[in-house]
């Protein structure tokens, strides 16, 4: 077996990690975070809120399951890097039918193994999510001076819009399962297949739209709804996707959103964004719902967070669509994690109720997004 070339992980603040070149070998730039899920892998990487991202994996294994076509959330992967402790050496699944090195290497995506990711992501935990590169191949023999200067001249993720390099171009429809409510417009930021396939199970006729589509656009499919779905970047460079949504709101049409759809519900609704020192990110974090008290492990990937005059009290909209509740809080350090009007149909939240990979808790969204639906289809009727 051939020795992988040296690799080294470098972050804005100086720091080096020296390790070994997995996956393409090259150079690769983004801002550095860790995720702490133990399984899951290949849906982290076909997430597409991860471009942009080098993502360090805590769990030490890496690739032991391969990669299959099932559990692609995505057509592709989006992570910009990947640091990983011990990439299996041995794929063994029943359904893996290539391993994580190829598919790393066939999307030229660039990766370092052999890193203590505990002490990666202890280091990030202590001083915030960070810019960092990789350099493999001809790379590492760059000096460390201009690997530095390289690192600090790439992007921050703050202010930072994304959406276009992920969301699909031209519609894409998903027929309902069983009895068909409508026709659902998904603005597409970059959507999970387990959402969409959620989304259908419940009856909806599933159009996924363009990012930036218009009003007049998501108009014209005659949807009975509307979902903006996850995404990579940061919701305050994306005023256009806001303005738009005010568009939805004001025609009245039931509104969910996740995560990045959350935030820009957030941000329609008059309330500002905020970039958490080093975000959320796993399959283990405690939410409760405030309007059951109960508490749900859930899936979470995010980087910012909406910010409400109050968790515990319902606060006026400041751009005037009524009454607002912070409506799920992450049990760990308080930050908003669902948002529901009280005077339109329109409800979000910050985490990720498809999971993939993760708990199934947080489900039951889906089936509320439906009733919402429902209950409007009704009304409008009377
Ligand atoms: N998964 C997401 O939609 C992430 C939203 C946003 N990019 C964040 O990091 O907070």
């Amino acid at each position: 077996m051939p020795v992988p070339s040296p690799a080294v992980l470098v972050l804005e603040d100086g720091t080096r990690y020296e390790g070994r070149a997995y996956g393409a070998e090259g150079r690769t730039l983004g801002e550095l975070v860790f995720a702490t899920g133990m399984t899951g892998y290949q849906e982290t990487l076909t997430d597409p809120s991860y471009a942009g991202q080098i993502v360090i994996q805590t769990a030490p294994h890496i690739g032991n399951t391969g990669m299959n076509d099932e559990d692609m959330e995505s057509r592709r992967i989006w992570v910009a890097g990947y640091v990983v402790r011990d990439p299996s050496r041995v794929v063994s699944n029943f359904r893996s039918i290539r391993s994580l090195d190829d598919e790393l290497v066939s999307t030229d995506i660039v990766g370092i193994s052999g890193i203590d990711t505990r002490a990666v992501t202890r280091h990030i935990r202590d001083l915030g999510a960070m810019r960092a590169g990789i350099f493999s191949g001809g790379d590492a023999t760059l000096s460390q001076y201009e690997q530095l200067e390289l690192v600090r001249a790439g992007d921050e993720m703050a202010g930072l819009n994304l959406s276009a390099q992920v969301s699909v171009t031209e519609n894409t429809v998903t027929p309902a399962v069983g009895e068909k409510i409508g026709n659902l417009a998904v603005l597409d930021l970059g959507v999970k297949q387990s959402t969409i396939v959620n989304l259908a199970n419940r009856g909806f006729e599933v159009h996924v739209l363009p990012q930036d589509s218009t009003l007049e656009q998501i108009l014209a499919i005659e949807p009975v709804a509307a979902f903006y779905s996850n995404g990579p970047g940061d919701p305050s460079a994306s005023e256009g996707q806001v303005q738009v949504l005010r568009g939805v709101l004001d025609a009245g049409l039931p509104f969910f959103g996740i995560c990045f759809g959350n935030q820009l519900l957030g941000r329609a609704l008059g309330l500002d964004t905020y970039k958490l020192p080093f975000g959320h990110r796993g399959i283990n974090q405690p939410v409760v719902d405030k309007s059951t008290g109960r508490v749900e492990i859930t899936a979470h990937n995010h980087g910012f967070a909406v910010k409400a005059p109050s968790n515990d009290e319902p606060f006026d909209s400041p751009n005037g669509y009524g009454r607002v509740e912070v409506s799920h809080v992450d049990l760990n350090d308080d930050v908003v994690e669902g948002l529901n009007a009280l005077d339109i149909p329109a409800f979000s939240v910050q985490y990720h109720p498809e999971a993939a990979a993760g708990p199934h808790d947080a489900n039951y969204l889906f089936d509320r997004f439906r009733e919402l639906v429902l209950d409007q289809t009704k009304k409008d009727a009377e």
